[in-house]
Formats: structure tokens, C-alpha cells, sequence
């Protein structure tokens, strides 16, 4: 311990206290046998609780201890650095078997606290997964390009060999310490590839720099900083850890100045070295808010000899549409609280095909259920591609289902849709999971007591428990404060994602760290997704693979499988089924819950028709439970619901599809790669295709004898290729959802607000939601 105490400077109670309670928990420990369900763990020397094989081990020298430690415990055992759990890999056959036979498996780095701390997970050798990848490719090809293999590098090296030998000539025979000026040589060689020059060996900064980072690498292995790894609580007591802190800041404030030199003197036409090329490369993909606003400006100006375009191309007339600016496109005719409706307006006089300038985005608007349902059905694949949306992009990076293409859409579009269907989607399963939600829910209306509440957040807790049961395997509690983060950060992201400022990110994405809410939704989606791998961390350490809970279990199993055969392509891998899972949950939450709330507020506007549901629903089905089966002995009921998703339209521009090669449609040529919006709204306002499109009028899907009849242009879904995935468990939901709680409660207008007053006006967001109010459940039986 006495090197504890020497390292321990300026040491106050508090660490001593700390110190102690360890110590006492440490009775409470067991040190665990080395055995866990998945096999025997690597031997290795009796532990102390806490403190690990500290006291065993030289930490001026682990290896020699390690190497000790070897000839008793065999080629690969366990230690304990402090609680922290080692294992070491010792001689050639053991080593080489881990590092090479199971490249993969070891292939991760180790990050301990230090380096952690130092390098914030940036750069390339503390770094894993993505980040690391990219790095090192950049490192290595940058390493080729200036000089590794090749002729420049051997010459960069015998030049150098000559400024050492003229060092080493000076001291004329007399002894002498080798250590900077070899250091100095060897630095130059990597310094002429990264920085594009050599130093002299006089230069005082290159001085500094060579001994700093040599300074760096000494502090890294000390003691004191092996210490700090273990407990890292201890770091401010430690000079050397505040020594290495202070240095590390140094030193990254020293490189910064010298790439800032070679910014500054930078030739596009000639990359002097790897700083070069990373700062070309930088500016290539970043987008600062300088540049674009001057190439704005730019392009303004260029706007003056810009001619709008005829719309004709040499294949054929593109549909026509509003004169646009230039740059600005259609963007001061679009109203982007609702561009839907101005989307609609444009209908009315430019036809059902017309072209629209979201800034300088030319997209091609589908009106009217005829043509909808002509480009998404007829003419299902080419126009069965989800459009590039810069938002989308940023965020979920082509992977999952809702927002990608080709075969990583069409793999996890069919494996969700197979395990939808096996975990309950139009099966027994799931209609069982509804029947217990709507219970749950039941029980938080009642507990109002007729009191005016807001719907919004139980509703949506019931929505997303089914979706969340078939994807976990289990329901939520409505009060564990996880959940209602999940569910809150859903519906929050799917509201941003659909505000006027994304709206303009996508237009012109170089806007993005300006925009509020494009920091918002980058900054809670990567909560939403940290939290999404926590559950699936949870669910891959309890997993059985005789019994799967759901969607989760069955991917990890076949990402398992596919990790086993050593197949190298797979869509099955962790990003992708966090990502699948976060379109899952989001899509099956917002949007059931809010059709659901959008049905109780119609029937408290509207007291008439909720009579009329009540009355059906207490002639045919008394009081018990609400089944799928009795659907069709409800037809005013299944008529209200339908004519709920109609009216609510909550989907009112579905969501951007792409065409997949160049298209006709009506006459009109449309370009490979151009955006396509189905306007959802107007095939469910379809003035030719509803007798009242403007009013909630349940009559539309009832014929004469008052019997159900199903419409063709009742499209809330969208159609074709990328027909919402979810349809069958929304529609089972909404049936049960609606049915089980007109039947036990009457819903209408908080005290003192008269039907009339309550507002249909919707809260736009990718969907569309009530606006805020509070209803009245009063308990019917
Ligand atoms: C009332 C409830 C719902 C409505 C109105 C609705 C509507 C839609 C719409 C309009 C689309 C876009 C289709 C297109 O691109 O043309 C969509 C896509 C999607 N929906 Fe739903 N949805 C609902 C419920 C659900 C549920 C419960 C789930 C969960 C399983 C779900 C999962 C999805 C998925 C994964 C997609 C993307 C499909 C793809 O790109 O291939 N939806 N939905």
C-alpha cells in the first residue's frame, strides 16, 4: 500500500471515506467462481474484493508480473486490475491464435478511462465501430499516398539518415545521449507524411512537440495512471493525471495551430500530406453556414440569367405547375404549417399531377384517389422507392424500414411483416394484447371520475404497449418513467420531424446548425436510439433461445446465426435493428393513439352519432367485451371509425416516395430520382369520390339498407409497394380501442364548453393531431 499512499497526494477525507465504504461493501461481495451459464471463465489468481490482484501486481513492471502469472495459470487467465476484469492472451500459439484465427472477435479495442477521457472518442486508436473504421481506412490509404511502400518514403528516410549522421558527426567520437536526436529523426518521417514537411531538429516547437508526445506515452504507463484506470474517482489526486491532462490539452492546442498553418496555406491541386487530404476531405462534407450562404448568394445572383424552364424535356412534358423563384422555388407560396393544404389548392388549378419547388427541390404532386392510386398501384414499382429526405438521412442513414430502399428495405420490410404476423398482427395474439390494453386504459379514464382530462398520454401508452409487446415482448407499466420518455421522445421526434423549420432543413440542408429544432431531433433521436440498445442489451442477456418474447429475440437469434457463419453482408446487424425498432415503435404509437384520440374528440363534438354508436354497440354486444369478431355486426360503428380516419387525415402527404426509373403517367414525363408526394388528403376529400369530403359523415361508408360498405379511395394507409406495414394490428386496434371505451364511458366537452366550441382545427407534425383539449369519460355502467 505504500505506493498508494505516494501516489495519493494532497489526499483529503473525502477519498479515505470513500476508500472505506468500498471496503465494507466488500464483505458483501462474492468474488464469483469463475463459471457463468455460457462456460468455464479463464483461471486466474485469488482476488481481493475491490482491489482486485492490486497488491500482487508490479505496477512499475505488470508485464514481468503477468508474465509470472502465466507459468501458473496457463496461456490465458483472468486478473483484476482493481474490480475491473483483464484477461491476458500470453506466447505465440495463444496470442496468435486470438489475434488472427479470431481476428473479429479481439479485433475491438479496449478503451480504458485515460484514453476515454483524452480522446473523447475521436481519432483512431481509442476508438471502435464506425468511427475507428473510417479513420483507419483514411490513416492507411493517406499512409500509402504519402510514402508507406513506396519510392518517396525511402528517400524521406535516407535524406533523414543524413541529418542524423551529420548530429551524430558533431560530437566527434565523445559520448553522447542518443535519445532526441534519433527521436527527432524518426518524428521527421511521419511528420513529412501527416504534416507534408520535416522540422529542423533545432526548430524549439518541433522540440517541444516530440517531447511532449513522448512525455505523454511515458505518464500513460505509470503507475499512477494505471491506478486511474482502476478507480478513476482518484484522477484529481494524481499529478501524474493532472500532469497528462495538461499536457494532452497542450499538445492538441499545438496540432491546431499547425493545421490551422496548413489550412491556410492549403493548394486544392496539391495535397502536400495527410492533413491535406483530411482537410479536403472535411470541407467536402461539411457544410459550414458560411459557404452555403455564400454560394446562396452567389446563385442569387447567378438567378438574374436563370430562365425558368419550360417544362419539357426531350422524353416529354413535365407536369406543369406555379411559376417558382429561382432558389427559393415555390417556397413563399407554400404555407409550411400546411403545406398540405396548399398542396391541395395547387390541385385545383394545376391538375392532378403538378410540380412544386420546395426551394430548389423540384417535386412532382399525386392528387386525386384516380391518380394516387394509378402511380402507387398500377404503377407500383417504379414508384415504390422512398425519397432521400436530408432529415431522414441525417437520422436513421438508410437503414431500418420506413426510410430506405433496396434490399435493406425489402429484408427488414419482410422480416418485421413475418414477425408482425407471428407475435400477433391479424391473429389471436395480438387481439388478446388489445383486449388486456383497453382494460389498463379503462382503469386510467375511471380514475378521472368524470372529470375533464387530457387524452393524449395514456391513449398513446396503450397505442405503443402492443407494438411494444410484439417488438420487446412485454407491455410497459403506464408510470415507469422509461417508457413515458420512449413514447414522449416518439411522438416529440415525429412533431419536429414534420415542423416548418425541417421542412426548410430539407430544402436547404447547410440551415441545419442554425435550426433549433434540427438540433432537438438529432439530439433526442440519438437518446431515443442509446435507450433503444439498453432494452436490447436487456433482452440479448436474458434471451432463451427455446422461447422467443418477440421481434427483438428473433433478430438477434438470426443475426446470431449469421455472425456464426462468418457471412460478411448482412442487413442483420445491431444498427440496423435498432434502427428497424425505432420506425416500429415510432410508426405504431403515434399514429394509432392519435386516430383513437381523434375518434373519442369527434364523438364528444358530435353527440348524435356517439348516441347512435352507443346504441349499436349496447343492442349488439351488452356488456361484454368487445371482439374483432363482432365488426360486422357493427356497421355504424365500423362506419364511424372508418369515417374517424378519413376525417382526421392523419397522414395528409403520406410519406415521400421516389420513382425508380423514368416514368409517363397521364401524359407527363417524370425523372428517375424525382421526389413524388401521394397527397393522402386529397384522395380522402376527393370531391368526386365522397359526397360531403369537408364533413364528418359516418354515412359515407353506409349504403341505403345501412350497411357497411368498404370505399375505394379510404386510403389512410397509402397504397402499393409501401403500403403502411401496420395496417391490420392499426385497423384491429382502432376497433377495439373505439368499441371497448364507447361502451363503457360517455365522452364529451370539459364543463362549460359547448360542442360547437370544441376545435377540429389539427396540430401539424409528420402527422395530425388534435389540438389540445381535455375530455369527459363519464363511467356508462
Ligand atoms: C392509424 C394508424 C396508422 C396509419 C394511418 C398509418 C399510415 C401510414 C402511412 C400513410 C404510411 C406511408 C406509406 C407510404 O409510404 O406511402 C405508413 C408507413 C408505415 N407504417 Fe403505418 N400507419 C398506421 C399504423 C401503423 C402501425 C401500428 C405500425 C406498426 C407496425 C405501422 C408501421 C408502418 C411502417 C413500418 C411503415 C413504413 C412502410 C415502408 O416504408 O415500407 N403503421 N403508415
Amino acid at each position: 500500500m505504500a505506493i498508494l499512499e505516494g501516489l495519493l497526494q494532497g489526499s483529503s477525507a473525502f477519498p479515505l471515506l470513500v476508500a472505506a465504504l468500498l471496503l465494507l461493501l466488500a464483505y458483501l461481495y462474492a468474488a464469483g467462481n469463475g463459471s457463468t451459464e455460457k462456460g468455464k471463465e479463464p483461471p486466474g489468481p485469488k482476488r481481493l474484493p475491490i482491489l482486485g490482484n492490486l497488491l500482487q501486481l508490479d505496477l512499475q513492471k505488470p508485464y514481468e508480473t503477468l508474465c509470472e502469472l502465466s507459468k501458473t495459470y496457463g496461456s490465458v487467465f483472468t486478473v483484476h486490475f482493481g474490480p475491473q476484469k483483464i484477461v491476458i492472451l500470453s506466447g505465440y500459439k495463444t496470442v496468435k491464435e486470438a489475434l488472427v484465427s479470431r481476428a473479429e472477435e479481439f479485433g475491438d479495442r479496449g478503451v480504458s478511462p485515460i484514453f476515454k477521457e483524452l480522446n473523447n472518442g475521436h481519432g483512431l486508436i481509442f476508438t471502435n465501430g464506425d468511427q475507428w473504421k473510417e479513420m483507419r481506412r483514411f490513416a492507411l490509404t493517406n499512409l500509402r499516398d504519402f510514402g508507406m511502400g513506396k519510392k518517396s518514403s525511402e528517400e524521406k528516410i535516407i535524406e533523414e539518415t543524413r541529418y542524423l549522421s551529420d548530429v551524430f558527426d558533431t560530437f566527434k567520437g565523445k559520448a553522447f545521449d542518443t535519445t532526441q536526436p534519433v527521436n527527432y529523426a524518426v518524428s521527421n518521417i511521419i511528420s513529412s507524411i501527416v504534416y507534408g514537411s520535416r522540422f529542423e531538429y533545432s526548430d524549439p516547437r518541433f522540440k517541444d512537440m516530440v517531447n511532449r508526445a513522448n512525455e505523454q506515452i511515458r505518464l500513460g504507463g505509470t503507475p499512477a495512471i494505471q491506478l486511474y484506470n482502476m478507480f478513476p474517482f482518484l484522477g484529481p489526486l494524481l499529478k501524474n493525471w493532472r500532469r497528462l491532462k495538461s499536457k494532452s490539452k497542450e499538445h492538441i492546442e499545438e496540432m491546431r495551430k499547425l493545421i490551422k498553418e496548413l489550412q491556410d496555406t492549403m493548394n486544392p491541386h496539391e495535397q502536400r500530406g495527410f492533413v491535406d487530404s483530411f482537410l479536403m476531405r472535411k470541407q467536402k462534407v461539411e457544410v459550414s453556414v458560411a459557404f452555403p450562404l455564400l454560394v446562396a448568394a452567389l446563385l442569387l445572383l447567378l438567378a438574374y440569367l436563370y430562365a425558368t424552364g419550360n417544362g419539357s424535356t426531350e422524353k416529354g412534358k413535365e407536369p406543369p405547375g406555379p411559376k417558382r423563384l429561382p432558389i427559393l422555388g415555390n417556397l413563399l407560396q407554400l404555407d409550411l404549417q400546411k403545406p398540405y393544404e396548399t398542396l391541395c389548392e395547387f390541385s385545383k388549378k394545376y391538375g392532378s399531377i403538378f410540380t412544386v419547388h420546395f426551394g430548389p427541390q423540384k417535386m412532382v404532386v399525386l392528387a386525386g384517389y384516380k391518380t394516387v392510386k394509378e402511380a402507387l398501384v398500377s404503377h407500383a414499382d417504379e414508384f415504390g422507392d422512398r425519397a432521400n429526405v436530408p432529415i431522414f438521412m441525417d437520422l436513421y442513414k438508410g437503414l431500418g424500414i420506413v426510410f430506405s430502399n433496396g434490399d435493406n428495405w425489402k429484408e427488414m420490410r419482410r422480416f418485421a411483416l413475418s414477425n408482425l404476423r407471428d407475435f400477433g398482427m391479424g391473429k389471436k395474439g395480438s387481439e388478446e394484447k388489445i383486449i388486456e390494453e383497453t382494460q389498463y386504459l379503462s382503469e386510467v379514464f375511471e380514475s378521472f371520475k368524470g372529470k375533464a382530462f387530457d387524452t393524449t398520454q395514456t391513449v398513446n401508452y396503450a397505442a405503443s404497449n402492443i407494438i411494444s409487446s410484439i417488438v420487446y415482448g412485454s407491455r410497459f407499466e403506464y408510470g415507469d418513467s422509461r417508457f413515458k420518455d420512449m413514447v414522449h421522445r416518439a411522438n416529440e421526434n415525429i412533431r419536429l420531424e414534420g415542423s416548418a423549420s425541417i421542412h426548410l432543413y430539407n430544402m436547404f440542408p447547410w440551415l441545419g446548425p442554425v435550426l433549433r429544432n434540427w438540433r432537438k431531433l438529432i439530439s433526442t433521436t440519438k437518446e431515443h436510439f442509446e435507450e433503444i440498445r439498453k432494452l436490447i442489451k436487456e433482452l440479448q442477456d436474458s434471451v432463451n433461445p427455446h422461447e422467443q418474447r418477440g421481434l427483438v429475440d428473433c433478430f438477434l437469434m438470426r443475426k446470431q446465426k449469421v455472425e456464426e457463419s462468418g457471412q460478411k453482408e448482412t442487413f442483420f446487424h445491431q444498427e440496423n435493428m435498432v434502427i428497424s425498432v425505432a420506425h416500429l415503435f415510432a410508426a405504431g404509437t403515434d399514429t394509432t393513439g392519435t386516430t383513437v384520440r381523434w375518434g373519442l374528440l369527434l364523438m364528444a363534438k358530435y353527440p348524435h352519432i356517439q348516441d347512435r354508436v352507443q346504441e349499436e354497440i349496447d343492442r349488439v354486444i351488452g356488456g361484454r367485451q368487445p371482439v374483432v369478431e363482432d365488426r360486422k355486426s357493427l356497421p355504424y360503428t365500423d362506419a364511424v371509425i372508418h369515417e374517424t380516419q378519413r376525417f382526421a387525415n392523419i397522414v395528409p402527404m403520406s410519406l415521400p416516395h421516389t420513382t425508380s426509373c423514368d416514368v409517363h403517367l397521364q401524359g407527363y414525363f417524370i425523372k428517375k430520382g424525382t421526389t413524388v408526394i401521394p397527397l393522402l388528403t386529397s384522395v380522402l376529400r376527393d370531391e368526386s369520390e365522397w359526397a360531403k369530403p369537408y364533413v364528418f359523415h359516418p354515412e359515407h361508408f353506409l349504403d341505403d339498407q345501412g350497411r357497411f360498405i368498404k370505399r375505394d379511395a379510404f386510403m389512410p394507409f397509402s397504397a402499393g409497394r409501401r403500403v403502411c406495414l401496420g395496417e391490420s394490428l392499426a385497423r384491429m386496434e382502432l376497433f377495439l380501442f373505439f368499441t371497448s371505451l364507447l361502451q363503457r364511458f360517455r365522452f364529451t366537452a370539459s364543463p362549460g364548453v359547448l360542442e360547437d366550441e370544441l376545435d377540429l382545427t389539427p396540430t401539424v407534425g409528420l402527422t395530425l393531431n388534435p389540438s389540445p383539449h381535455k375530455l369527459c369519460a363519464i363511467s356508462r355502467i
